[in-house]
């Protein structure tokens, strides 16, 4: 099956992964790992997928037990402690040491099953704090980190080292992406742990309909930030399965980035909130600006096709469908 992503024609090019390819999916009620299931799905592959309550993949001796069973022709490790700048600021052991156990459960647990691709998610909070913009893959390890999610962007190289250490030791075709701030359907709304759009969408919706005058948002409304839809980040995901076959990490964004003040205006139009908005910069601004550069995977044929404003609007929708169910 291909998918109907524009670009090379994509018969012409063969496809590192087999049409109706079993494909199991970790994290696939999450953000992401949903929209990875209903893309691989739509493209005609079989997806597998497990449950937390019934395969914790922290245990690696399950996981590998698991994955033997089922032999995926690929994984997609979508699986992980994952939040925005408040949780990872005050749950850095969880951050770190879940994600670890994770990413060793599910790639060596994969690897002595005889999986043949594998993609591991890292996220573009791996580079430098004040690396240069748009960020190219080879900004890595090229200075300090964040603080506020050092401890998970820890955990994530070691997972793009770990990936590329099966490549180069035993020949295995495992690839890694880095994803910008997602969104969507499927998301996170809680005030406290959720990442900002999420957050922002609920905030402007109860202030309208509470009446408030005004609202208060984290920091100073300066940080840019690139925001990509996770069914575009869905399609970059199975386009690098089909198409990448390198031990570089490949970046996903859109390739635009807007500030929290500007996506703030934006999520008060989406909701129609007419009150002020405040800024406590008594809380974290986070790093600056973290722009992808993403020829490596335009390179591919990848396109966005979700603009920011109609994404909003969508997950907005969504939101309220889920709150009324
Ligand atoms: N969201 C974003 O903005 C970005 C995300 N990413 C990356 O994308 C990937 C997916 O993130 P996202 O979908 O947003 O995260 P979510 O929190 O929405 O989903 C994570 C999924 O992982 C599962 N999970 C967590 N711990 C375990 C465990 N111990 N055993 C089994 N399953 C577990 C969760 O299960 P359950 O449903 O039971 O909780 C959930 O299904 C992550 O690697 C993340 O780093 C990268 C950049 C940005
Ligand atoms: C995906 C990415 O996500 C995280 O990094 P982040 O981009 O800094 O996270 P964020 O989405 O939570 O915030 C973005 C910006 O928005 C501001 N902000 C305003 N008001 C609210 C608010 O109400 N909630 C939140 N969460 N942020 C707010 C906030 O102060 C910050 O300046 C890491 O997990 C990192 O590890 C990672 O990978």
């Amino acid at each position: 099956m291909t998918t109907d992503l524009p670009g090379p024609p994509r018969e012409r090019v063969p496809s590192l992964l087999r049409p109706g390819a079993r494909v199991f999916v970790a994290g696939h009620r999450g953000l992401v790992g949903s929209a990875v299931v209903r893309r691989l799905t739509a493209d005609g592959h079989e997806v597998v997928t497990r449950g937390r309550d019934r395969l914790d993949l922290r245990d690696a001796e399950r996981t590998a037990a698991f994955l033997r069973g089922i032999r995926p022709d690929a994984v997609v490790l979508a699986a992980a402690r994952v939040g925005g700048i408040m949780a990872n600021s005050t749950y850095p052991v969880q951050f770190i040491e879940d994600n670890l156990r994770i990413q060793l459960s599910v790639i060596a647990g994969a690897h002595a099953a005889g999986t043949e691709r594998l993609l591991f998610l890292g996220s573009s909070c791996i580079y430098p704090k004040h690396a240069p913009q748009p960020i190219p893959e080879s900004a890595l390890l090229t200075g300090p980190l964040e603080p506020t999610n050092e401890a998970y962007a820890l955990a994530k190289i070691a997972g793009i080292v770990q990936t590329q250490s099966y490549r180069r030791q035993y020949g295995a075709s495992y690839i890694s992406a880095m994803p910008t701030n997602l969104y969507g359907p499927g998301d996170s709304f809680d005030l406290e742990t959720s990442h900002v759009l999420p957050a922002l969408i609920r905030r402007f919706h109860e202030a309208r309909e509470s009446g408030a005058p005004a609202l208060t948002l984290w920091g100073s409304g300066n940080p840019r930030r690139e925001f990509l839809h996770v069914d575009d980040l869905a399609a970059a995901c199975v386009l690098l399965l089909e198409r990448y076959d390198d031990d570089a990490p490949v970046n996903v964004g859109c390739g635009d980035d807007l500030t929290i003040r500007e996506l703030a205006a934006m999520v008060a139009d989406v909701t129609a909130y007419q009150g002020e908005t405040r800024w406590d910069t008594g809380k974290p601004d986070g790093t600056p600006r973290k722009l992808l550069d993403v020829s490596r995977l335009t390179s591919l044929g990848f396109a966005p096709r979700i603009p920011l404003k109609e994404g909003i609007a969508e997950t907005y929708s969504w939101w309220l469908r889920q709150r009324a169910a």
